[in-house]
Order: C-alpha cells, then sequence, then structure tokens
C-alpha cells in the first residue's frame, strides 16, 4: 500500500518537472536560439518522462494485488465472524443481506481501495504542489488558482451528505434482492407447485425495479455534481489565460512563464473533474465498511467464558439437568421456556412429548448451547455447561435436527462433520445405525457428492445421513429432534432397533411427536406452558396424565394427515 501511494506521489512529482523544463525551453534555448541547450533539455524531459511511465507501472502493479489482498483477507474474516455468531444473530439477518455484504461491498471497498484513495492522495498532492508553484510563478493569478478550491470544497460537502444516503439505499436493495434470488432458488419447487413463478418473478421485478430507481436517481445526482466541478476549473483557466496574456504585456511574467502556468493548471483539469467522481466512490465505499460494520460489531454471545474448562468426551459420564431454565427470543417479549426442571440420568434416554410449538426444539436447541439460557442453568455432570468449553461441550454433545442440512460435499465430508477424523469402519457403523446404506449404492459410494451442488437426496436419505452423522463416534450425550419423521413406518422401526443399541451407553434426549418413536425412551417428559408438567415411563403416563393421552392423540391425528 505504501509503495503503491509513493509511486503515485513521485510521479506526480516528475510529472510536474516536465512543464517548469517548458518554461525553461521557452525562456531559454527557443528564446536565444540555443540548440545545444535545446538537446539537454529535451533529453531530461525525455528522462522524467520515462520515469513517470515507470512509476505508474508500479503503482498499477502494486495497486491490484495489494487491493484483492485486502478484500480477500477482509472477506475471510467476515466469513468467520459470521460463524462465531449465535444462532440468534442468523435467525435476524437474511442471507442476502449477508451475500451482498461478502461480495458487493466489499468490491465497492476494493474498488475505492485500488483506486479512490490512490486518487484521491495523488489529485490533492498535484493540487498542492501545482499552487504553490503557481504562487511562486506569479502569485496574483496563483491566489485565483487556489481560491478555486473554495467552490469546490463545499460542493463535494452538500454533495457527499445527500449521496451517501442514496448509496445506503441502493446497497441495502441490492441485499434485498439477493435474498429474493436466494430464496426464490431454496424455495423452487413450492414456487412451482403452486404455479406461483410469476407472481414470485412480478414481485423479483418489483423489487429489481426499486433498486434501479434508486441506482438511477444515485447517478443522476452526481452527474447533477460533475457540471460543477468541470465549470469551476474551466472558468478559472478562461481567467488565467486572459489576465496572464495582460500580465505579460504589462511585462510581469515572461512567455515562458504563462506557458509553463498554464500547462501546469492543465495538469488540475482532470483531478478536479474526477474529484465528483473520486467523492462518490469514497461515499459508496464508507456505506459498505457501514453495513461490514453493522455485521462486525455484533459482538458474539455465545462463547467460551474465560475461565472455561476443557473436558473429554471420554470423561463424561453424562448426567444432563436443566435447573430452572427459562428461555425467550430476542425481541420477543414472552418466554417460551418458564423453568424447566429435568434431570436426565447417566445412559439415559428420555423422549420430550409437547403440542407443537410448546418449545420442544427450543429446550434441545439450549443443550448445544446453539442459544444460551436466559436464566436459570443446565449442567452436564454437574457443570454449567457455560463452564465449558463450546468445542468441548459440542464434542460431547451431539445433535440432529428435524430438517437435515447436508452440505456440497462428498457423503463421507457430510457424516465426518463433527468427528473428521473418524475411521472407515465407525462410519460405516453410524450409517448402519441410521439405516442409511443406501449410500454404498451411489454411484460413487461414500465419495459422492451431495447437498445443494451434488445429488438430490430424498427427505428421508438426508435425515438418516443427518442421523448417521449425529451418533457417528457414539457421542456422550445425544440430542435427536424428530429425527425419525420423514421415514416410513418400516425403515422407522428399523432405524429404531439399531438406534437402541447406540442409546445403551448413552444420555440421549429425544424430541418425539409419533407415539411409537417413544417405545426408545426409559422415560417420557411432558413439556406444555413452558414446563416439564409431568416426567414418567410411557404407561406411567399414559395411565396418569389425561394431557399426555391428548398430546399423543394429537400428534398421532398429524401423521395420520401427513400420509
Ligand atoms: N428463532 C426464533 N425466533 C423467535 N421465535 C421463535 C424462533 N424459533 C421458534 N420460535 C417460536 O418459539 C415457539 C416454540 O418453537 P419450537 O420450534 O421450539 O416448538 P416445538 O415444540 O419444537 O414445535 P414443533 O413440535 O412444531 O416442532 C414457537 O411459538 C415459535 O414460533
Amino acid at each position: 500500500m505504501a509503495l503503491m501511494v509513493l509511486a503515485g506521489l513521485l510521479g506526480v512529482g516528475t510529472s510536474i518537472m516536465v512543464p517548469l523544463l517548458v518554461r525553461r525551453v521557452v525562456d531559454g534555448p527557443i528564446r536565444h536560439g540555443d540548440s545545444a541547450g535545446l538537446l539537454w533539455l529535451g533529453l531530461l524531459a525525455l528522462a522524467f518522462g520515462v520515469v513517470e511511465s515507470a512509476l505508474i507501472l508500479i503503482r498499477r502493479w502494486t495497486q491490484s494485488g495489494v487491493t484483492l489482498r485486502i478484500e480477500a483477507a477482509i472477506r475471510s474474516d467476515l466469513y468467520r465472524h459470521l460463524q462465531r455468531l449465535p444462532v440468534s444473530f442468523h435467525d435476524q439477518w437474511q442471507s442476502g443481506q449477508l451475500l451482498s455484504r461478502a461480495t458487493s461491498d466489499l468490491g465497492i471497498i476494493r474498488r475505492f481501495l485500488a483506486f479512490g484513495i490512490i486518487f484521491l492522495v495523488v489529485n490533492t498532492a498535484t493540487f498542492v504542489t501545482v499552487v504553490i508553484l503557481l504562487l511562486q510563478l506569479y502569485w496574483p493569478l496563483g491566489v485565483l488558482v487556489a481560491l478555486s478550491a473554495i467552490p469546490l470544497f463545499l460542493t463535494s460537502r452538500r454533495f457527499s451528505r445527500t449521496y451517501i444516503t442514496m448509496s445506503r439505499r441502493v446497497q441495502d436493495q441490492g441485499g434485498d434482492l439477493a435474498t429474493l434470488v436466494e430464496e426464490s432458488a431454496v424455495g423452487i419447487r413450492a414456487i412451482k407447485s403452486f404455479g406461483r413463478h410469476r407472481f414470485m418473478a412480478d414481485r423479483f421485478d418489483q423489487a429489481s425495479g426499486s433498486l434501479r430507481n434508486t441506482a438511477i436517481d444515485r447517478a443522476r445526482m452526481l452527474s447533477r455534481f460533475s457540471p460543477t466541478f468541470d465549470s469551476v476549473s474551466g472558468v478559472t483557466l478562461g481567467v488565467v489565460l486572459v489576465a496572464g496574456v495582460y500580465a505579460v504585456s504589462a511585462g510581469h511574467m515572461t512567455i515562458g512563464g504563462l506557458v509553463a502556468f498554464v500547462s501546469l493548471q492543465l495538469m488540475l483539469v482532470w483531478p478536479i473533474e474526477t474529484m465528483g467522481w473520486i467523492i462518490a466512490n469514497g461515499q459508496e465505499a464508507m456505506t459498505g465498511a457501514d453495513r461490514l460494520y453493522d455485521v462486525f460489531d455484533t459482538v458474539p454471545t455465545v462463547v467460551d467464558r474465560p475461565d472455561a474448562r476443557e473436558v473429554s468426551p471420554a470423561d463424561v459420564e453424562g448426567h444432563l439437568r436443566f435447573e430452572d431454565v427459562r428461555f425467550g427470543y430476542p425481541g420477543v417479549d414472552q418466554q417460551i421456556l418458564r423453568g424447566v426442571d429435568l434431570d436426565i440420568r447417566p445412559g439415559e434416554t428420555v423422549a420430550l412429548v409437547g403440542l407443537t410449538g410448546c418449545g420442544k426444539t427450543t429446550l434441545v436447541s439450549l443443550v448445544g448451547r446453539l442459544y444460551d439460557v436466559s436464566a436459570g442453568r443446565i449442567t452436564l455432570d454437574g457443570t454449567d455447561i457455560r463452564d465449558l468449553t463450546l468445542d468441548s461441550l459440542r464434542q460431547s454433545v451431539s445433535m440432529a435436527f428435524e430438517e437435515p442440512t447436508l452440505f456440497s460435499m462428498s457423503v463421507r465430508e457430510n457424516v465426518t462433520l463433527g468427528v473428521p477424523d473418524a475411521t472407515d469402519d465407525d462410519v460405516a457403523e453410524a450409517l448402519r445405525v441410521a439405516q442409511a446404506e443406501f449410500v454404498f449404492d451411489l454411484p460413487w459410494g461414500l465419495a459422492t457428492r451431495v447437498g445443494e451442488q451434488g445429488l438430490s437426496l430424498s427427505g428421508g436419505q438426508r435425515q438418516r445421513l443427518a442421523l448417521a452423522r449425529a451418533v457417528l463416534g457414539r457421542p456422550r450425550v445425544l440430542v435427536l429432534d424428530d429425527p425419525l419423521s420423514a421415514l416410513d413406518v418400516h425403515t422407522e422401526a428399523l432405524v429404531e432397533d439399531a438406534l437402541r443399541q447406540v442409546l445403551t451407553g448413552t444420555t440421549a434426549l429425544l424430541v418425539v411427536h409419533r407415539p411409537s418413536t417413544v417405545a426408545l425412551a426409559d422415560r417420557v417428559a411432558l413439556l406444555a406452558d413452558g414446563r416439564i408438567v409431568a416426567v414418567g415411563t410411557h404407561s406411567e403416563l399414559l395411565a396418569t396424565v389425561p394431557e399426555y393421552r391428548a398430546v399423543l392423540a394429537s400428534a398421532a391425528d398429524e401423521t395420520e394427515s401427513v400420509r
């Protein structure tokens, strides 16, 4: 960066020497007919020209490398930061807004670093140096040129204030548009099946039209200001020419002096004319940086405490306890969990049952610290899970959700996401437990690429891979959020049989909708009104808790209606 700016500044120095040489040529060799002197000064001008070209080459050569490296570094920092931010942050942010920050905003910032900032420095240096030289050449006209900076300054200040607001709007609308593209790509099946592709296209046209209109307004604002910049240099040049001829005829200046003066002043035309563009570019970069800081300034809240303890999964017994756990989603007044107490003994399997929307997913998400409790605590072997390091907690607690996410990677990479060093035998065992051995019949077996860019798998196949991922390495604590919902009854029974072996040595908390899956559990906990209202074996609850019977009946109805 320093080399880039230095080359730019030295370039200004050498280009300024040429008009000064012209002055010497006109007032010296030309005036006195000295051809030898003309040759030397000509060669010197040539040398300055060559040096200037070399400096331009150095500036351009370094600028792309430097700025692309800066862009890549900020992009990696942004991605890492996004990974550290809690799930609650991602719940609240549209993915398109994040995408546009990582792509277009960073591109704008890079362009400013590559061109805007260097020309801002070079142009300001050119202006100051030229004005100093002009003051030395003939101070009254030098003062006039210096004063021309005042309207330029006032115009650019007024321009910046309005332009930055419009830039923010353009960049935010770009993010909205990215969100629409992403949503419709993910939801293409729903759109097509409801025959809403025209509706979606119209919605997109509207958003894209708003972006176009704001961008046109912004471009027009820039074009309204540009003539002011152009006219300042034009008017000053005209005045200098007229007054300069008068000054020469009155003997205050030599002809060479006037030629040098005008040549130097001509060097200001381009920098002044480009000032509008540079300021606009700078404002867009500032807006882009503001938008990036919206993300960078968000402090990750689910992090390791300073005194957090490492615990090896082998040392975890698996005693999981919820003590008066309360939780509300950020920005939502009502708490979902209002004093949950539940004790799960090491190796025990507890099924969590409750009406839809009562907070089962929310409760199990707290075990892996996808969210932190608002009050109360969850302990693992007597230690608050917030006192364990996140890495060691997540090595001991394995999770699978109803909506399985597969990444654009091979089957093997997807399954070994949490245990990258798993052996082939471990992977085969996990696939067997999850009844996911169909992967061996895929075109490239475990190397088959699945996920968004790969082979499409059915909902049940994806769920089984997500289950294999969760049970890989026999975790000490297993949290399964209805991971068998997409399986047919036959496959579900096979998975349950295989799961039973895993569950013998593992503490498990299973969110269960179907009465058949409840059979996997040693005990059942009923969640209602934000609390665990009953705990016992399936038959105990069935006999003594009418609410439990009602929940199972409604779950059975739902299952029937889905099938
Ligand atoms: N990210 C979120 N932000 C705000 N509210 C949320 C969020 N996620 C869930 N909720 C709300 O919290 C409540 C509990 O949701 P949760 O998914 O935990 O229920 P559930 O018992 O698992 O439901 P289901 O049985 O239908 O899967 C719901 O009212 C839901 O609207």
